[in-house]
């Protein structure tokens, strides 16, 4: 038995960020070994970035991941390391993770189940490698062994599973007990969506049971490229215990977590046909003293009754810093309402500063129209006030008459609530993104929309008017998330920030479009039915992709207050406005996956533009 100390990093990177993501993996490195850690790991894909797409296709960008890992090499001294890489193997790309020891090369194991579903396309760029198979490549100048291999580190024997092949039943680590393995690693990048760290947890607990040795898990961190958040987290369990969780949602370039394990001695016997690369290099005397021998494995955020809204909270607001930070705004720009959605991104951007230390510059427009009321209003400069924003208050019905005017002269008549309902309605959303733009022009700040996965499915959004954005931070979760989110913002808050309670103003008011005149008591909820119809149905028909009598009696069932008649009426209308709104999912600006039930083309439900009788 050894006494070992390992370290998982988790590490902020961007695709392509050659220079950035290997200055990152090459300090994660050095600091891992400042700490007196043996064996290092970092996150799959990491060279390159995970969310490369199409770009995995080019081969200057095969031959420029390579080039960083030569440049790499050197500053493993002393260590041994395994970093994630795509890796081209007999003229096909493979999801790789190259493993390094004290300078030298040792070799790749390669990826055999591939990530498929959700918003993972992998098998677009990269191949499975198949069981117990194993190549010899070129690479950085060198002949190395590619593909199912052990390696044989520091006196411990190591097999290494890459992300999803941890999430199958037959996965690499079943095997390992029998090949000797006593030590297992994870480099991962796997995406944030509300719950899945518990299963995380199970997988790496159950990869410790099944070699009886330490399991060590690395994870991405941030906003990587847009639509994906990655929280870290990186975990280690040992014997079928987790004993160590890193930070989720981490603020910055990368996590570390070191931590000394008892790991047996690699066996002298090995099965035959296993290919095992050997290695040894003078360790850290290891101390005295077990380092975290017992970090507790969650924060305490994690094990409270509003884990949802906690989660919520610091995933998005770490998604708006980073998707600030890549893109170089300079700030955030909001047309802010007084209504909910806007309330809600307005408090996620006063979050970063709650939350990272670093406060975000965040500048709002309240856009009056004759249908606006006084509520809205003084409920957006409250708001606006203390989520500390510089606010504006613009009266915008001069441009909402002068566009009426010039379109009720080409049409020939002058335009009434009685016969141009919708065009008047929009005409205000419009009217309201150009000058809200030309401020985020001036500021070179990132403007944000504000549209909710429930307005996404049915299309209750103007085109080019509050659709109007670069980022969209809240469309992957329901109106009624959103409400209840703002109840609890307004009460409780996250751990360590505390409450908003310039919410009350918000939380007080039923969602309004305002967009028709005030006599006319418009509500979203009575334009297209209860919201929490409105979810059930799309968790059905969208998310289970039930037949439309399923449908029906999973709502009959549910709501049995609303007659049978009702329910399918409001069926048909979310079947009917899901499909004319397909072309208007595809023209949201992007927005970052939080859950299963996401209505997002470009990464997770892709539906015809154009379908139905
Ligand atoms: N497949 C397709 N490909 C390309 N364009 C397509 C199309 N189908 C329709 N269109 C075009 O789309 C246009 C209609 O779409 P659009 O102009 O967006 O408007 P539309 O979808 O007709 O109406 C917008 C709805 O959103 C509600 N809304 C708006 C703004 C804010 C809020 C709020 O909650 O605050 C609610 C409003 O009450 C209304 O019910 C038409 O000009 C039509 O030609
Ligand atoms: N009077 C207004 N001033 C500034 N922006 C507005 C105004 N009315 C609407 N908007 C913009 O259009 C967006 C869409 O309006 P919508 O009514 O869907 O959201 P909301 O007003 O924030 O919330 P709710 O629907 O719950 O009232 C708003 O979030 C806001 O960005
Ligand atoms: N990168 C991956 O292999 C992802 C695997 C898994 N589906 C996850 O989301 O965590």
């Amino acid at each position: 038995m050894k006494s070992l100390r390992i370290a998982a990093v988790a590490l902020n990177q961007t695709p392509l960020d050659w220079r950035g993501n290997l200055a990152r993996a090459s300090e994660a490195i050095e600091a891992a070994r400042r700490a007196g850690a043996t064996l290092v790991c970092l996150p799959e894909l990491c060279l390159s970035g995970y969310g490369c797409e199409d770009a995995f296709y080019a081969p200057h960008v095969r031959r420029r991941t390579l080039d960083s890992l030569a440049a790499l090499l050197p500053t493993t001294q002393g260590v041994g390391a395994v970093v994630g890489l795509p890796l081209e193997v007999e003229g096909r790309l493979y999801n790789a993770a190259a493993c390094i020891a004290d300078g030298v090369l040792l070799g790749f194991t390669l990826k055999q189940f591939l990530a498929d579903d959700g918003i993972h396309y992998e098998p677009r760029w990269f191949k499975p490698w198949p069981r117990g198979k194993v190549a010899t490549i070129s690479a950085c100048g060198l002949s190395v062994l590619a593909g199912d291999l052990l390696y044989d580190l520091a006196g411990v024997r190591l097999g290494i599973e890459i992300c999803r092949d941890a999430w199958v039943a037959d996965r690499p680590a079943n095997g390992y007990a029998a090949r000797g393995v006593t030590l297992a690693m994870n480099p991962s990048a796997s995406h944030f969506a509300f719950g899945k760290q518990a299963i995380r947890r199970r997988l790496v607990t159950e990869g410790s049971r099944l070699i009886d040795g330490p399991y060590l898990y690395t994870n991405l961190l941030g906003n990587e490229s847009g639509r994906a958040l990655y929280e870290g987290g990186t975990l280690i369990a040992q014997r079928d215990t987790l004993t160590h969780q890193g930070p989720r949602f981490v603020f910055g370039d990368r996590t570390l977590t070191v931590v000394d394990v008892d790991v047996a001695d690699s066996p002298t016997k090995t099965k035959p046909g296993d290919t095992i690369i050997s290695a040894a290099w003078q360790r850290s005397p290891a101390d005295a003293e077990k380092l975290n021998p017992h970090s507790p494995p969650q924060a305490a955020w994690e094990t409270g009754d509003a884990v949802v809204y906690e989660e919520f909270s610091r995933a998005v607001s770490l998604a708006l810093h980073d998707y600030r930070r890549k893109c170089r705004a300079e700030g955030f720009v909001l047309s802010l309402s007084g209504g909910a959605d806007s309330a809600a991104v307005a408090s996620l951007v006063w979050l970063i500063g709650r939350l990272s230390g670093d406060p975000a510059t965040l500048e709002t427009v309240y856009q009056a129209t004759s249908n606006s009321g006084t509520v809205t209003r003084d409920a957006a400069r409250a708001v606006a006030t203390a989520v500390g924003a510089t606010h504006h208050e613009w009266d915008v019905q001069d441009l909402v008459e002068r566009y009426t005017g010039l379109a009720a002269a080409a049409v020939g008549h002058p335009l009434t609530w009685e016969t141009d309902d919708l065009a008047l309605q929009n005409i205000q959303s419009r009217v309201r993104s150009p000058g809200v733009w030309m401020l985020a022009n001036l500021r070179r700040a990132l403007l944000l929309t504000t549209g909710n996965r429930s307005e996404a499915a049915v299309g209750y959004a103007t085109m080019d008017g509050d659709t109007s954005g670069g980022y969209a931070p809240i469309a992957g979760v329901s109106k009624r998330f959103v409400l209840d989110w703002l109840q609890w913002m307004e009460t409780v808050g996250p751990a360590g920030v505390g409450p908003l309670p310039a919410l009350a103003a918000i939380n007080a008011q039923q969602p309004t479009a305002e967009l028709r005149p005030p006599g006319a008591g418009q509500t979203d909820e009575a334009d297209l039915m209860p919201y929490a119809v409105l979810d059930e149905i799309e968790r059905s028909a969208i998310g289970d992709l039930d037949a439309t009598e399923r449908t029906l009696e999973r709502l009959q069932a549910r709501f049995p207050e609303h007659a049978p008649e009702q329910l399918a009426a409001w069926l048909e209308r979310f079947d009917r406005l899901w499909r004319a709104s397909q072309w208007k999912r595809e023209r949201l600006a992007p927005s970052l996956h939080l859950d299963v039930l996401s209505v997002d083309p470009k990464t997770w439900r892709r539906w015809p533009i154009l379908s139905g009788e």
